[in-house]
């Protein structure tokens, strides 16, 4: 997979050279660009950005960079899905990242300030797939830490990628779409707190249960909208209000 990322402050993709994207790239399952959008000004000052139309405070991002930025860089390789962070976006998902991680390219307009000419993102609909995406209902500064949040999710689900694909099946959001039940490691007893005794017992099929019991509880508990409706977790029978 190909991953651009246009951004004004391309040093906050840095860690996308760390860990897991890291490993991805010396395998060669990860081919990240990073490019600074004030490539594509051509003024002294490398403006990206001016004051919005109709007035209000703060800037808006130029649509002349992003279109020149985007016309060189789509000028060779595979069309890329761009993907715009963007608070008023859909939320991103396990199932986007799994969608987002079939595809050969991923090309992130990272904005910032009070965000980037609608004309951008409309022009880029007309050429390429577009998702406008939020990682949740806050505020950032930027849409630099949705990307590194984004590629991570996406990349840890190439083929190849994960040492062991089989992990993949038993995380929170997972294949089985439950959050992950608590694990342990040594020693058997710390400060006063054991480890629960059936992990002990070898019994493969009884530890696989008790884990699958503890990932539907802990979700019952904390994510009952993961669940079905029809879910029934023992005495615990989670319903919805209509
Ligand atoms: N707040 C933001 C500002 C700029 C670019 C993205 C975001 C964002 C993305 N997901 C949540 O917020």
């Amino acid at each position: 997979m190909r991953v651009d990322v246009v951004t004004i402050f391309p040093e906050y993709l840095a860690p996308l050279g760390l860990s897991l994207p890291g490993k991805a790239r010396e395998a060669g399952l990860l081919d990240l660009r990073v490019h600074d959008l004030r490539d594509w000004t051509h003024d002294r000052h490398r403006t990206v950005d001016d004051t919005p139309y109709g007035g209000g405070a703060g800037m808006v991002m130029k649509p002349e960079p992003w279109g020149e930025a985007l016309d060189a860089l789509t000028a060779e390789g595979d069309a890329p899905v761009v993907v715009v962070p963007t608070p008023s976006g859909e939320p991103f998902s396990q199932a986007l990242a799994a969608d987002l991680a079939s595809k050969p390219r991923l090309l992130f307009a990272c904005g910032r300030y009070e965000g980037i000419d609608q004309r951008v993102v409309d022009h880029a609909r007309t050429r390429w797939d577009v998702r406008e995406v939020s990682i949740g209902d806050y505020v950032l500064n930027g849409g630099e830490v949705a990307a590194l949040v984004v590629t991570e999710a996406v990349v840890r689900l190439l083929p190849g990628f994960m040492g062991n694909p089989e992990s993949l099946t038993e995380e929170s959001h997972g294949a089985a779409g439950l959050l992950e039940y608590p694990v342990y490691t040594k020693p058997p007893s710390w400060r006063d707190l054991d480890v629960p005794d059936v992990l002990f017992s070898g019994n493969h099929a009884r530890i696989a249960a008790w884990r699958h019991d503890q990932a539907v509880r802990r979700t019952a508990e904390r994510r009952p909208d993961l669940l079905h409706p029809s879910a029934v977790v023992d005495d615990l029978e989670v319903r919805t209000v209509q």
